[in-house]
């Protein structure tokens, strides 16, 4: 909402994953790549792995059919301006927010599931007794389908920083596109260059994000782990973003390729360690090796409410990395 004094806005993050949210109910204020960008620059703007624009699903052509199982609907924009279909730490920093100003009411805070429009369809969303929110992300799929089950990777990752010896990926479809990447150990984990994106071949049509993995089932490094449930350690390189702290749908994919690699009997439920803390990702129903659906659980913390200063957004002139976007990954 504008302000005489400027447009409102709130900071948040999940995991530290981090998002501008900007209120905008009536769909009246549609930033292009340079605004996006210039907002969530980290030295010269507010600073933001992503910025979700807070619009009523029925104020936007995307929303409009979602309109009757979600008032609101997640326009989420990567920090370099274009759009992604879907993110899972941001809808659930999006639910806190629309929770916290009484844009859903009281309600929606008690444990119950309410929906959310996506470019990746209808998300519900519920809130634990803790205060984090359980996301269920819908379905997924192997992209390579059960040939890719079967083979276990559909791609080769060149990771930079590494050796230069492409490693086997596993393509997966959380409404927006991830490659897998297993990795020997927390060293080689350590060792990758993620300030330079990840080579994936063949090269997915409309860009992948990137999550390596080193599976700890059965290693104890955190001091809690529990039979029942698996662990892997994560770092993600984002589409739009570059290396972030965290990714909710690049957990539940690496979540998901792990517990294919590990084969029969492999535990439901995983805990997804990232750098910015952990997220935990539920495979609820699995039909066969290349489809189900997925819960996703973890933290939503609001950190500041501001004002962006006319004069300044006024200023903006398209930064450098705005150049040549294509804004709308068609699917
Ligand atoms: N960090 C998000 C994913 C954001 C979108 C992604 N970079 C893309 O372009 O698909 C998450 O938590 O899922």
């Amino acid at each position: 909402m504008t302000t005489a004094a400027g447009r409102a806005f709130a900071k948040g993050h999940g995991t530290a994953n981090d998002f501008v949210l900007v209120p905008d109910p009536a769909g009246d204020w549609d930033p292009d790549p340079a605004r996006v960008a210039a907002i969530c620059a980290r030295r010269t703007g507010i600073g933001a792995d992503g910025l979700i624009r807070a619009v009523r699903s029925a104020s936007l052509e995307a929303g409009a059919a979602l309109a009757g199982e979600a008032e609101w609907f997640m326009d989420y924009r990567n920090s370099d301006g274009s759009l992604s279909e879907m993110c899972g730490n941001g809808i659930r920093v999006y639910a806190e927010y629309l929770l916290r100003e009484g844009f859903v009411p009281p309600e929606a805070g008690d444990g119950r599931w309410w929906g959310i429009g996506t470019r990746a369809g209808l998300k519900r969303v519920r809130r634990e007794p803790d205060g984090r929110w359980t996301a269920h992300m819908g379905p997924w799929r192997l992209v390579g389908g059960a040939a890719a089950a079967r083979a276990a990777s559909d791609a080769l990752v060149g990771v930079p920083g590494l050796d230069g010896v492409p490693r086997p990926g596993l393509s997966l479809d959380l409404g927006n596109p991830h490659t897998v990447v297993a990795l020997a150990g927390t060293d080689e984990l350590a060792a990758a260059d993620l300030t330079r994106a990840p080579v994936v071949e063949p090269a997915p049509p409309h860009g992948t994000n990137v999550e390596l993995v080193v599976p700890l089932s059965g290693v104890d490094v955190t001091g809690d782990s529990r039979a029942d449930v698996g662990e892997v350690v994560m770092r993600v390189h984002e589409r739009g973003s570059g290396e972030t702290q965290s990714c909710g749908t690049g957990a539940c994919a690496a979540a998901l390729a792990t517990r294919l690699w590990a084969g029969e009997g492999a535990p439901d439920v995983w805990w997804v360690d990232v750098p910015g803390g952990r997220l935990v990702v539920t495979v609820e129903a699995a039909s066969g090796a290349a489809e189900g659906t997925v819960l996703l659980t973890g933290p939503a913390v609001l950190v500041a409410d501001g004002v962006l200063d006319p004069a300044w957004a006024a200023a903006q002139p398209a930064p450098p990395a705005a150049a040549g976007l294509s804004p709308v990954p068609s699917r």
